[in-house]
């Protein structure tokens, strides 16, 4: 029998603390060829503290434990900023029979104006929460895998051989969406219904924590044909790379499709901090190729097969 395909483990401290330029290579070496490779990799050692994490599952359950009224009643069907509640039953993948099983909470960016289709805007919170129950925690810990998604862009630009601080220029006022979820137990969903279906995540680097004990993540190996189940560990990072950075790399690094279906005992959370860029930034890989499409056009592209965007959102950034 063929051995059993798992995930790389690397450790980031190598690039991120260190001084040494043969520590940084050889992270920059591993990181780059697991995205050539699996598209996806696992991190340690990656500045997330783990109390953070904790206090932000906590959070979550939260948030989810709120009656299910409440939270119909902070839908992101309703916010011209995608922010807010899906419900279980709201995305449906092309392809599947079935919808999602899983339901979500988006936060992004807090911005007091909505601008650029509702890329950048206010956030809404759940006002029966007290701040330090959900808000205070959620922003803490939005902003530390923000700062860890953009590390991880560098690290992919310098695994091309590019400068790593190109990823300044892409980034003055990045879109960075962090989607939390909550799969329900799997004796709960309808046969076949899996908790996230088969898909590619749509944009640049996905920073994903999954519950500790949680397994239930799989991502499908193209050379392999088969699925590589990704273990949910404590402190452990997911890293994977969205369509655009398949783009922009020419396919050096890989989106590979990957889905979800709850292992665990009880319910499963997770959230992915998805790191896109500037709204309006174009290829930073080979920003002289002629590619002319932006991070705002490609990720509304891939968000039309999915959700409903309204023609005024699709023209602010030049589609319709
Ligand atoms: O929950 C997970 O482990 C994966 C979630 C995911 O793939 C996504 O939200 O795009
Ligand atoms: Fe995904």
């Amino acid at each position: 029998m063929a051995e059993t395909l798992a995930l790389p483990i690397i450790d980031l401290s190598g690039y991120l603390e260190s001084n040494s330029p043969e520590d940084k290579a050889r992270v920059i070496t591993e990181v780059r060829d697991a995205a050539a490779q699996y598209g996806f990799f696992q991190v340690k050692g990656h500045g997330v503290p783990l109390h953070l994490q904790q206090e932000f599952t906590t959070a979550m359950n939260n948030l989810f434990n709120l009656p299910q009224e409440e939270k119909d009643s902070l839908s992101f069907l309703k916010n011209p900023c995608r922010r807010g509640y899906e419900a279980a039953g709201d995305s449906h993948r092309e392809g599947d029979k079935l919808t999602d099983a899983k339901e979500c909470f988006f936060i992004g960016g807090e911005d007091p104006v909505v601008s650029y289709s509702g890329f950048h805007g206010p956030n809404v919170w759940p006002s029966s929460l007290p701040d330090s129950d959900f808000r205070g925690p959620a922003w803490g810990y939005y902003e530390k895998t923000k700062e860890l998604g953009k590390q991880i862009w560098s690290l992919l630009l310098e695994g091309l051989g590019r400068p790593g601080t190109l990823v300044d220029a892409f980034a003055k006022k990045p879109v960075v969406v962090m989607k939390m979820i909550r799969y329900p137990p799997s004796e709960t969903t309808r046969p076949g219904q899996f908790g996230i279906g088969a898909h590619t995540d749509f944009g640049g680097v996905t920073v994903l924590y999954q519950q500790p004990g949680k397994d239930g993540l799989e991502v499908w190996h193209e050379g392999r044909e088969e699925w590589i189940d990704v273990p949910a560990l404590e402190d452990v990072y997911v890293i994977n790379c969205g369509d655009m950075i398949q783009r922009w790399s020419n396919g050096a690094y890989k989106s590979a499709r990957h889905r979800v279906i709850n292992k665990a005992k009880g319910p499963r959370l997770s959230c992915a901090t998805f790191w896109h860029g500037d709204v309006d930034a174009t290829d930073p890989i080979n920003p002289d190729s002629g590619d002319t499409a932006t991070v705002g056009q490609l990720t509304v592209k891939r968000f039309k097969t999915q959700y409903s965007i309204h023609k005024e959102a699709q023209a602010q950034v030049g589609l319709a």
